[in-house]
């Protein structure tokens, strides 16, 4: 069980994917940070991709300035990244497979295959005193992977979940909710994201080990017409009511 109330992340990614639509400056993410802050959300998630094709360097720093919310940076296992992150110092730092050709993050982290790559990574992000997120699929080899890393968190990559229903519905989230019981106790916190939307989050939310759920997507969609305030209230009441 996660001693405090499960956490929600929101990513503030699709703003900016608005605000760049038209090359200006609104939406900003910076006030939707701002709003997130102010209606309850327990951090800010944000995905600087090697395109920029929504989050960009400036918004960091802005994000950061703009509320105390903890900031956690999605980032690839990259040199550039490194020493981004190590700039901006963001309270976690999430490891994400990235490539241009993808629409969205399609699966989780090979933390496995890429042991040697992303070793020295995550030891000079933990030396700075960032937290470290692997973002993986709920599999025992990714997660020993993740431990055998010196990882202090992982995020498992709930799409799979998301996209499937019935039966294989079901299957997805007893792996998840197995990965998170391993996680906790092999000494590691263990989250969970994407494409969780009202209808699927609560299966989810009600893993007692996770302790941090990241939702963005979705919620900025529903902010087209409900307003984000509404959208990340009501996501919170629902992760409340199975919490
Ligand atoms: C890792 C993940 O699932 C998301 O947090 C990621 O940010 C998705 O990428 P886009 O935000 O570019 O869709
Ligand atoms: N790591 C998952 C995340 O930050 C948000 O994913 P999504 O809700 O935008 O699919």
């Amino acid at each position: 069980m996660h001693p405090g109330r499960l956490r929600l992340g929101v990513n503030i990614d699709h703003v900016a994917t608005i605000r760049n639509a038209r090359g200006g400056d609104h939406p900003d993410p910076v006030r939707a940070a701002q709003i997130v802050a102010q209606v309850g959300g327990d951090g800010i998630t944000a995905h600087l991709r090697e395109d920029r094709r929504h989050i960009r360097d400036d918004d960091l720093k802005r994000i950061q300035d703009a509320t105390d919310l903890p900031l956690n940076l999605e980032m690839a296992a990259t040199d550039e990244m490194l020493a981004i992150a190590l700039r901006h110092k963001p309270h976690a730092a999430c490891i994400v497979p990235e490539n241009r050709e993808e629409r969205t993050t399609e699966g989780g982290l090979d933390a496995a295959g890429l042991h040697n790559r992303l070793a020295p990574l995550v030891s000079r992000l933990v030396d700075a005193g960032i937290r470290v997120s692997l973002f993986i699929e709920a599999d025992p080899r990714q997660l020993e992977a993740a431990i055998r890393l010196g990882a202090q968190i992982v995020e498992f990559h709930t799409g799979e979940y998301a996209h499937a229903a019935g039966e294989q519905q079901a299957i997805e989230l007893k792996r998840i909710a197995d990965m998170a019981a391993l996680a906790v106790k092999n000494g590691i916190e263990p989250h969970a994201g994407h494409g969780l939307t009202y209808e699927n989050v609560q299966p989810i939310a009600a893993i007692p080990q996770l302790a941090e759920l990241n939702i963005g997507h979705y919620l900025v969609g529903e902010a087209v017409f409900v307003g984000l305030e509404a959208a990340v209230r009501r996501m919170r009441d629902l992760m409340d009511d199975v919490r």
